[in-house]
C-alpha cells in the first residue's frame, strides 16, 4: 500500500497506493512506516520524496476505519518519525492533500504542490479535529488566525492560496514529481532546523484570550450545538499556550471526546450518504451505472421569477449556454436586470459563463437540448407551457419542470415525448442551495433521469432521484411537520416557543421564522388549490376539520389579515417594516391566538419543549417511513440528504431518518403511538407499517433498513 523506489541521485520515492484517494488505511500507514525506515537505513539515500498514486496525494485518514476498532501503526508516531528524521522529506502534492493527508505533508520538511491541487483540514465536517498534529503544526506554520479559519471551517484551499498562506513552499504547473525530486536533490544534506514545524512558535494575535473567546462565539453561532468546531478552537488555542508536546496531548484528549460521539457518527454517515445517493436506481430498473446521460451544451429557462433567475445563473456558471424566456417585454426586462446583477455579484474571480440570450419568442428554443420550466406554481399554467414546449422543441429535447410538488406525470402527458419529462426541483436561491430533487415519473426514461442527475452534478448540486407524488420527498414530509406546529399553537404554545425548541435542536430557523421568510401566501395558495380553504370549502364544514381529519386554519387566518411574513412586515412575528429581517414576538399574535382558542373552546396548556420536538419531528419522520414504503425514496439516505441539504436539518444530527435510528426506533414508535392515542383525528401521527416492521426486526442499523423496506414493499 506504499511503494518504495530508489531513483538516481540518492532519492527514495515513497508512493501511497490506495486508490481512489490514497486514504491512510492501516495498510497504508504500515507501508509508509516500513518504507520510511528503509529509506532512513539506506546510507545511499540522501532525501525522500513522498507522493500519491492516481493523481492524488492523500484524502486523509480512512474514514471507513473509524466505525471499528483502530489497529495498525498510529498516524501521530508515523508523522513524528518523518519530521524527526535526519533526511529531508519532500511532499509532492497533486490532487488533494486533505485531513490526515495534509497532516502527513506538514510532517514533511518541504511541500511542493501542483497548481491545481487543493489542501485542507476538513475533519470538522466529520465531527472530528485534525488529531495527527494538524492543530499544533498548522498554527506554527501559518499563524493562529489563519489556521483557526481553516480548521474550524474545514474549507479546501486552492494551491495558490496555500502558497500565499505559506502552507506549501512552491507551486508547479508541470510534472510535480519531477520538480519535487529535483528539489529534494538540491536540499539533500542541508540542516532541517526549523523545517520541523513542531519546533516553531506560532504567530498569535495580540489579545489571545479575547481572540479565542471571539472564535468560540463565532463557531457556536455558525453551527448551533455542534461539538467539533468548539473542540477545534480549544485545540488550536492549546498550540498558542502550551509547548508542542503538551499541545499534542490536548489535541488527543479533545479528539477522544469526539471520536465515538453521536455527532461524529452522524456527520460521517452524511459523508457516505452524499456519495451513495449518486448511485441511484428507479423501481423500473434504471440505474446510475447503466443509463448514459446526454451531454448538455444549450439549455433554456422558462420564467424569470426568483427561481428561474437562480436556475439560469446556475446553468451559466456551469458553462452551459442559456436562452431565458419570459412572456412579455416588461417581465423579460426585469428578468434581464436581475440575472445580470446576480451574475455580476458572483462574477468576481470567475467569468467563464456560457452565453446568455433573453427572448419572449419560444421559437428560439429549437436548438436547445434541455428546457427547465420555472413558471408560476399552477398546474394548468404549467400544462399549457409543456404543450407549447412540446410543439416547438425537437422531439428529443429533455423537458424539466421546477415544480415543488405538482404531478410530473400530468405534465409529461401533455408532450410528444413523455419519457423525456422529469422534475428538477431546485431550492431557493437556486444558484446557492446545494440540493436538487430529480423527480422521475412512471414514464421517465433512464436517459432522462441520468441526464438530469448528471446536470445537477455539473451545477455543483447534490442530486437525489425520487419518485413522483404530491410534494415529492421533501415537501411531502414537511406537511405533517408544519401541521403539528400549527396544532401546537392551538393547544397553547406560542410561535417563538416552538421555534426556540427547533433552533435549540439545531435548525438555523424554527418553522415559523422560516414561514415568515418564505411568505405565508405560498402555502395559502397551495391549500386553496387543494380545497382546504377559500371558496372550495364545502359550506357548513367546521373550520377545524377537513376531509375527515383535524385541520388548523391559523395560517389562513393570518393571510386573510394581510400578514404574509417579512415582506409585509408582519406574519407570525413582527418586523421593523416590510422586508426587515429581525423577528420580534408580536403581542398581536398572542392575543389573536388567545381569541382563537376561546372562540373554538380550546383550553390552552403549557406545552413542554420535549413535546414540541417530538410531535414536529416524529410526524415528519413518520411520513419519511411512508415515503420509503411507497418507494418514492430508495433508502433512508436519500431522505436524509434531502433534509440536510435542502431543509436546514442540522447536519450533526445526520438527517431525520438517521435521527430516528439514533433516538431508537422503538422510542419513536412508542411516542407516535402515545400522541396518536391522544389525537386520534391526526392520521399523520399513526405509526407507519415500516416503522413497526423495523422495530419488530430488532431495530437494525440504518445501513440494513433497505432489506426490511424491500420485504415490506413486496407485501404492501
Ligand atoms: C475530495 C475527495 C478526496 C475526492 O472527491 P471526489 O473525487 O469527488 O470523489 P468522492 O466520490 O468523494 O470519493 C471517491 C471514493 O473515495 C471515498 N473516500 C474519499 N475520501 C475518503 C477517506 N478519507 N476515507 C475513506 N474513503 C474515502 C469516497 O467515499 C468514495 O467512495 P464511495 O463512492 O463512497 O465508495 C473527497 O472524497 C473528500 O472530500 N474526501 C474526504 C476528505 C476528508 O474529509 N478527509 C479527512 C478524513 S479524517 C482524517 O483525515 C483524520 C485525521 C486525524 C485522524 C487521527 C486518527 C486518530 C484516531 C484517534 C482516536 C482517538 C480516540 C479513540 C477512542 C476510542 O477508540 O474509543
Amino acid at each position: 500500500m506504499a511503494r518504495y523506489v530508489r531513483i538516481p541521485g540518492s532519492i527514495a520515492l515513497i508512493t501511497l497506493a490506495n486508490p481512489p484517494v490514497n486514504a491512510l488505511s492501516a495498510a497504508v500507514r504500515r507501508g509508509i512506516t516500513e518504507t520510511l525506515s528503509r529509506a532512513i537505513a539506506d546510507p545511499e539515500v540522501k532525501a525522500v520524496v513522498l507522493c500519491g498514486e492516481n493523481g492524488n496525494f492523500c484524502g486523509g485518514a480512512d474514514i471507513k476505519e473509524f466505525a471499528g476498532p483502530m489497529s495498525g501503526p498510529g498516524l501521530v508516531p508515523m508523522i513524528d518519525a518523518i519530521e524527526a528524521g535526519e533526511k529531508p522529506v519532500v511532499a509532492a502534492i497533486e490532487g488533494v492533500a486533505l485531513g490526515g493527508g495534509l497532516e502527513l505533508a506538514l510532517g514533511c520538511h518541504y511541500r511542493i504542490a501542483h497548481c491545481k491541487a487543493r489542501v485542507g483540514l476538513p475533519e470538522v465536517t466529520l465531527g472530528l479535529l485534525p488529531a495527527a498534529g494538524g492543530t499544533q503544526r498548522l498554527p506554527r506554520l501559518i499563524g493562529l488566525s489563519a489556521a483557526l479559519d481553516l480548521i474550524t471551517t474545514g474549507r479546501h484551499v486552492s494551491a495558490q492560496e496555500a502558497l500565499q498562506l505559506g502552507i506549501v513552499d512552491r507551486l508547479t504547473e508541470g510534472d510535480t514529481l519531477g520538480v519535487a525530486v529535483e528539489f529534494a536533490q538540491s536540499i539533500a544534506g542541508q540542516p532541517l532546523g526549523s523545517r520541523r514545524l513542531s519546533t516553531r512558535t506560532p504567530a498569535c494575535p495580540a489579545d489571545l484570550d479575547s481572540f479565542l473567546q471571539g472564535a468560540l462565539v463565532q463557531v457556536r453561532r455558525r453551527a448551533r450545538g455542534a461539538m467539533a468546531p468548539e473542540a477545534c478552537v480549544r485545540a488550536v488555542g492549546a498550540a498558542a499556550t502550551l509547548p508542542y508536546s503538551q499541545g499534542m496531548q490536548r489535541e488527543q484528549e479533545l479528539m477522544a471526546s469526539l471520536f465515538r460521539s453521536a455527532q461524529a457518527r452522524a456527520l460521517q454517515y452524511c459523508f457516505f450518504s452524499q456519495r451513495l445517493v449518486g448511485r441511484w436506481s428507479t423501481p423500473s430498473g434504471a440505474r446510475w451505472d447503466s443509463a448514459e446521460p446526454r451531454p448538455i451544451r444549450r439549455a433554456a429557462v422558462i420564467g424569470l421569477g426568483t427561481m428561474g433567475r437562480g436556475i439560469a445563473v446556475s446553468l451559466l456558471q456551469a458553462g452551459i449556454a442559456v436562452v431565458a424566456v419570459e412572456t412579455d417585454e416588461q417581465q423579460l426586462e426585469a428578468g434581464r436586470r436581475a440575472v445580470t446583477a446576480l451574475l455580476e455579484r458572483r462574477a468576481q474571480g470567475r467569468g467563464s459563463e456560457g452565453p446568455l440570450r433573453f427572448t419572449t419568442d419560444l421559437q428560439q428554443l429549437r436548438q436547445v437540448e434541455l428546457v427547465i420550466e420555472a413558471v408560476f406554481e399552477d398546474l394548468a399554467v404549467k400544462k399549457q407551457v409543456f404543450r407549447q414546449l412540446s410543439a416547438v422543441c425537437p422531439a428529443d429535447t429533455l423537458l424539466c419542470t421546477n415544480t415543488s410538488g405538482l404531478d410530473v406525470e400530468q405534465l409529461a402527458a401533455c408532450t410528444r415525448s413523455p419519457e423525456l419529462v422529469v422534475g428538477t426541483h431546485f431550492f431557493g436561491p437556486a444558484h446557492v442551495m446545494k440540493l436538487l430533487e430529480v423527480v422521475y415519473g412512471p414514464r421517465s426514461s433512464p436517459v432522462a433521469v441520468a441526464t438530469a442527475m448528471h446536470l445537477g452534478k455539473r451545477l455543483g448540486k447534490v442530486s437525489v432521484a425520487v419518485g413522483n407524488c404530491p410534494g415529492f420527498v421533501g415537501n411531502r414530509m414537511l406537511k405533517p411537520y408544519l401541521e403539528q406546529a400549527h396544532f401546537l399553537l392551538e393547544e397553547g404554545a406560542a410561535p417563538e416557543q416552538v421555534d426556540q425548541a427547533l433552533e435549540e435542536f439545531g435548525f438555523a430557523m424554527g418553522v415559523f421564522r422560516v414561514a415568515d421568510l418564505s411568505g405565508l401566501d405560498v402555502g395559502w395558495r397551495v391549500r386553496k388549490e387543494a380545497g382546504l380553504t377559500g371558496p372550495g370549502v364545502a359550506p357548513g364544514e367546521s373550520p377545524r376539520r377537513r376531509q375527515g381529519r383535524r385541520y388548523s386554519p391559523l395560517p389562513d387566518l393570518l393571510c386573510e389579515q394581510g400578514r404574509l411574513g417579512q415582506k409585509t412586515g408582519r406574519g407570525w412575528y413582527l418586523y421593523e417594516g416590510p422586508g426587515a429581517r429581525e423577528a420580534r414576538p408580536d403581542p398581536w399574535t398572542h392575543s389573536f391566538l388567545q381569541q382563537y382558542r376561546q372562540q373554538h373552546g380550546l383550553q390552552p396548556r403549557a406545552v413542554p419543549q420535549q413535546e414540541v420536538l417530538e410531535r414536529c419531528l416524529y410526524a415528519l419522520i413518520n411520513e419519511g417511513f411512508r415515503v420509503l414504503e411507497d418507494g418514492i425514496a430508495t433508502g433512508p439516505e436519500d431522505i436524509d440528504i434531502i433534509y440536510v441539504f435542502g431543509y436546514g436539518w442540522p447536519r450533526h444530527r445526520g438527517g431525520p431518518m438517521f435521527h430516528a435510528g439514533a433516538v431508537g426506533l422503538a422510542t419513536v414508535l412508542d411516542r407516535l403511538e402515545h400522541y396518536h392515542h391522544a389525537h386520534p383525528d391526526i392520521p399523520n401521527l399513526q405509526p407507519s407499517a415500516l416503522l413497526r416492521r423495523l422495530v419488530a426486526s430488532g431495530n437494525p442499523p440504518i445501513q440494513k433498513w433497505r432489506e426490511v423496506i424491500r420485504r415490506v414493499r413486496s407485501q404492501l
